[in-house]
């Protein structure tokens, strides 16, 4: 399971970088524009120049509207400013058919630009407080518009998490759908260190984290920890031999 980390700026990406032993992936977002707020263009070329080349970035293209070419055009910019994983929050897309129009969209505006580039195409445990896409719909969104990856992570940040709104037996059959279609599976949505346990068993690819590395688990007063970062890993990395070991869930 990969670790993809989300700091709001260049002095926490410098801290993730810091910490860079320990994760797989620097995302950047925006969170006081949402869940899934974009940041600046130059902020992800300046995080791109700030963490380890071998460190792939993400960006974040926000918690988008039904508005395939706005999205397109905001996608081409996170691309061209550096980002090799792309995610796109389907907030106001209600329909799947509405989901794949703006996907579509993207990954034909990233690839064009960069071929190697990852479209995450993400949804929201948490969709029946928005209205927006039903979570076991996003598999098939991305699958047929293309993309290399579906996600969920919480739209409302009030402390709720993934499990409190998809249980693991659902973001379960969420992986199998992925993995079914050839996707990446990426959960996220307040996830701590107790839900790597369920999240290593079902299959989960990529994992993102913030408040859980966060001083104090405060997603926007904290500042990310490089210690966090670290017993964050340790904790994957003891879920991961366990399970490869065929330790059962009790244990
Ligand atoms: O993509 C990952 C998100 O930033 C997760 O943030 P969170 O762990 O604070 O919910």
């Amino acid at each position: 399971m990969l670790l993809l980390i989300s700091p709001d700026g260049v002095e926490e990406a410098l801290d993730c970088a810091k910490a860079a032993e320990h994760l797989d992936i620097v995302d950047v977002k925006k969170p006081d524009e949402g869940s899934l707020g974009a940041n600046f263009p130059w902020v992800i070329r300046e995080i791109r120049d700030a963490v380890p080349a071998d460190k792939p970035v993400s960006a974040t293209v926000g918690d988008v509207p039904y508005k395939p070419g706005t999205v397109a055009q905001a996608a081409l910019g996170a691309v061209v400013s550096g980002a090799t994983y792309i995610k796109v929050g389907l907030y106001g897309c209600t329909t799947p058919d509405q989901g794949i129009e703006v996907m579509r969209a993207v990954v034909r505006a990233v690839k064009d630009h960069r071929p190697e580039a990852l479209v995450v195409a993400s949804g929201y445990a948490d969709a029946h407080r928005i209205g927006c896409v039903n979570p076991l719909a996003l598999p098939d969104i991305a699958a047929r518009s293309g993309a290399d990856a579906a996600m969920l992570d919480t739209a409302v940040k009030d402390g709720t998490r993934l499990f409190d709104h998809v249980p693991p037996d659902v973001c379960s059959e969420f992986v199998r759908l992925s993995h079914a279609s050839g996707l990446l599976a990426a959960l996220a949505g307040s996830v701590g260190r107790s839900d790597l346990g369920p999240l290593t068993r079902i299959g989960t690819d990529i994992v993102g984290v913030r408040g859980a590395v966060c001083e104090g688990g405060d997603r926007n007063a904290g500042r990310i920890q490089p210690h966090l970062v670290a017993a964050f890993r340790a904790e994957m990395d003891h879920q991961s031999r366990k399970h490869a070991a065929g330790v059962p869930a009790a244990n």
